[in-house]
């Protein structure tokens, strides 16, 4: 496949390496000053772009793709703000959107087991339940996108809370959502159940950037050919 890199930083570079080692062709590697050079890019010179840049950065990226034609695989977290408009410019332009929080095949097993365990822990409320994330000192936006999917998970199941907050609750109606960042940490997330007598965790620790990569790729090769919006669950129909 020929992929176009949008973003050629840590993810872009992790990528590349992994789509060279399975027979993919890179037709270009763009970085933040090349924004104007994404629109010069045609359908007939590219069969998917996938975009790791940055969250300031993603919705006008996103939206390029979709005028141009070109299916566009999105792992730029801290934009989703931006989706109802999103999705409507998909529905117009008919584009081809697919867009994880978090890539790696682990971390969306994560998200299964994570509901799973709050529709359960709904029912013993002398439980209480926190969300933590911990990155490298890089990352730009907070709470991670990992974490919000997993508040999100956690929300449904609980409807006495009505939203989250990005430090430990002052209430118990409101989820926290801790974030720390910690020199080089890659990703690790944890949901925590507490109570007066015990505590346990489950815990998601990325010990390199591979898995979220093999990921991204993997909804390349998918991707093409697909109209409208899709995710992990689409791919990998856990
Ligand atoms: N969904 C997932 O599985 C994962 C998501 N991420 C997210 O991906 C994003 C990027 O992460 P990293 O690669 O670690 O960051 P990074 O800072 O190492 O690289 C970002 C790259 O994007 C470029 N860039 C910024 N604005 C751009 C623009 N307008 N056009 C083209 N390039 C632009 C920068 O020059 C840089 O090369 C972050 O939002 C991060 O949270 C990171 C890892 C996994
Ligand atoms: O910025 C990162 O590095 C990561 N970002 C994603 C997120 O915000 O959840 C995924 C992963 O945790 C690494």
């Amino acid at each position: 496949m020929r992929i176009l890199l949008i973003g050629y930083g840590k993810m872009g570079h992790t990528i590349e390496r992994l789509a060279l080692a399975k027979g993919h062709e890179i037709v270009g590697a763009l970085i933040v000053d090349d924004a104007d050079k994404l629109a010069s890019y045609t359908a007939e010179q590219v069969d998917v772009a996938i975009e790791f840049t940055s969250p300031d950065a993603a919705m006008g990226n996103i939206l390029t793709c979709f005028e141009k034609n070109i299916p566009v695989v999105v792992g730029t977290t801290g934009w989703l703000q931006h989706l109802p408009f999103i999705q409507e410019k998909c529905e117009e332009l008919k584009g081809s959107l697919f867009y994880a929080s978090n890539f790696s095949v682990g971390v969306n097993l994560f998200f299964h087991f994570n509901e799973y365990v709050a529709q359960k822990m709904q029912q013993y409320p002398e439980y209480s339940v926190q969300v933590k994330e911990i990155h490298h000192v890089h990352k730009l936006d907070k709470p991670s996108g990992t974490a919000l999917s997993i508040a999100d998970g956690i929300l449904k199941h609980f409807p006495q809370k009505h939203g989250w907050i990005n430090d430990v609750s002052p209430e118990p109606e409101l989820l926290g959502v801790v974030s720390e960042r910690e020199g080089e940490v890659v990703g690790t997330h944890i949901v925590q159940y507490t109570s007066e007598n015990d505590t346990f965790e489950l815990n998601h620790i990325a010990h390199s950037r591979e898995g979220f990569a093999s990921g991204a790729l993997l909804a390349a090769e998918w991707l093409p050919g697909r109209q409208g919006i899709y995710g992990m669950n689409d791919l990998l129909q856990l």
